[in-house]
C-alpha cells in the first residue's frame, strides 16, 4: 500500500467527497501526534511541532509553505518561538479531504 505522503493529491472538484468519522480515524492512527479539532464547525487536523528556537520554528514555517505554494494546498501556521502549529482541512469543502491527511504526511517529512 502506498505510503500516505506518497499518494498524489485529488484536486479535481468532481471527486472531492468529505471524509467520513471513520475514515479520519483510521488516517489519523498513521499520523502520530496529529489531532482532530472543530473550529467554527469546521474539522481540522492539528499538530504543534517543537523546535529549539524562533529561527528552526520560522525554517520550518517556510518550508511548509514551500510545500503548500507548489500543491496548492494550504495550511493555516502559527509560528512562535520554538513552535509550529500546523493545521490542514480543504477550505472550499469546508471539511476534511484525503487531501489534507495526505498534507499532513507530507508535513511530517518536513519536520524531520
Ligand atoms: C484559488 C486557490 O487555488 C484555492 O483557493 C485553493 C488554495 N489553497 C487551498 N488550501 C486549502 N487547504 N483548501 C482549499 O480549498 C484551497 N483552495
Amino acid at each position: 500500500m502506498l505510503a500516505l505522503a506518497d499518494e498524489p493529491l485529488n484536486m479535481s472538484d468532481a471527486a472531492a467527497v468529505l471524509l467520513t468519522q471513520e475514515q479520519i480515524d483510521e488516517l489519523l492512527e498513521r499520523l502520530p501526534g496529529w489531532t482532530l479539532r472543530q473550529v467554527d464547525g469546521i474539522p481540522r487536523i492539528e499538530k504543534t511541532y517543537k523546535l529549539k528556537d524562533f529561527a528552526q520554528a520560522l525554517a520550518l514555517t517556510n518550508r511548509i509553505g514551500e510545500l503548500a505554494e507548489q500543491t496548492g494546498h494550504h495550511p493555516a501556521l502559527l509560528t512562535e518561538w520554538g513552535k509550529v502549529t500546523v493545521s490542514w482541512w480543504t477550505h472550499f469543502l469546508g471539511g476534511l479531504h484525503r487531501n489534507d491527511l495526505i498534507m499532513a504526511a507530507r508535513t511530517e517529512q518536513l519536520a524531520d
